[in-house]
């Protein structure tokens, strides 16, 4: 899903996307959300597991057990798939098809936008799809399907497939609790895991006290990527359909009102706090500021 600011071919983009993806190197597992998860999950359970249950009694005081604290995952016993490879291989592509035939499931991905397309291709194949992230609620009738930011995971539900998107950033060092939450305590039958190959060592050691199935399965990449053999030189060579990263919304607009400067080209832009309709219009090309 990732990709896809680089594919357009209309006009050039300014795009600072992909770094909010990827976290740092190191992985972090259990951070601040989950120590509350884990408090919450004590009042919750202790009420489940009172003294008529007392065989089933589990200790949720036991901080070092995160997987635990999930019980409704823990009754299931869950086909995990692991989808890697680099960027634009097709993982989330293959996933989403499992979620369209399922019965009922979830999406959890790092960004507004991800959310809100998955939820638009959703209801635009007949699967009825709530949208759910931090900043909206868009409930649909009859609908079994949720596309959410991971932050909104609900654990206590039962769906049929779940999918977590860039599952790499569960090294990120703010955000990685929450992808870690939604591995351990998304109750699914089917658990699908896009993102980069070099989470998967991590995510197999986490997962290996849920008792959970894992399989891994490797992509490779669509289209070519292929360097330049020489420096583009300047940015009255750039060509229709070329993309330019940059790193600030200051320098994003400057380039832009660089490209357009050359009467060649008209320039849309793409930068993380754009709402995702806007984002959505400026890759399509309409509305371009
Ligand atoms: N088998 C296929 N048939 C048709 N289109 C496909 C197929 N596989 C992938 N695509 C398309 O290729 C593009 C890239 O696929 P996808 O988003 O699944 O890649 P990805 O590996 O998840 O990328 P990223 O790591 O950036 O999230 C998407 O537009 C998707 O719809």
């Amino acid at each position: 899903m990732a990709s896809l600011f680089f594919r357009r071919r209309l006009s050039p983009a300014i795009i600072s996307y992909k770094s909010l993806l990827h976290g740092g190197g190191e992985f972090y597992l259990l951070q601040g959300n989950m120590a509350t998860e884990a408090s919450f999950g004590i009042c919750n359970c202790l009420r489940k597991f009172n003294s008529s249950t007392a065989a089933r009694k589990v200790d949720f005081t036991d901080l070092t057990r995160p997987h635990t604290w999930y019980p409704h995952a823990r009754k299931k016993s869950r086909n995990v798939f692991l989808h890697v490879g680099p960027t634009n291989s097709g993982k989330t592509y293959y996933a989403l098809k499992q979620l369209e035939s399922s019965s009922s499931g979830v999406y959890c991905g790092p960004l507004r936008l991800l959310a809100w397309e998955v939820a638009k291709r959703l209801n635009k194949s007949n699967v009825p799809c709530d949208l759910i992230t931090g900043q909206e609620r868009e409930e649909v009738e009859g609908a079994r399907h949720k596309s959410i930011t991971v932050e909104m995971a609900d654990v206590t539900s039962d769906y049929d497939c779940a999918i977590i998107d860039e599952i790499q950033m569960i090294g990120c060092r703010t955000r990685g609790s929450s992808f870690t939450r939604a591995l351990l305590g998304l109750a699914a039958n089917e658990l699908h895991l896009c993102g980069d190959a070099a989470a998967v060592p991590l995510v197999q050691e986490i997962l290996k006290v849920t008792g959970d199935t894992i399989k891994v399965q490797y992509y490779e990449r669509l289209s070519p990527l292929v360097p330049l053999k020489v420096p583009l030189g300047s940015f009255s060579k750039i060509r229709t359909g070329d993309c330019v990263v940059t790193f600030s919304r200051t320098e994003i607009y400057k380039m832009k009102k660089q490209i357009e400067a050359g009467g060649m080209h008209r320039c849309s832009v793409v930068y993380g706090s754009l709402p995702p309709e806007t984002r959505t219009r400026q890759i399509a090309g309409n509305n371009v500021q």
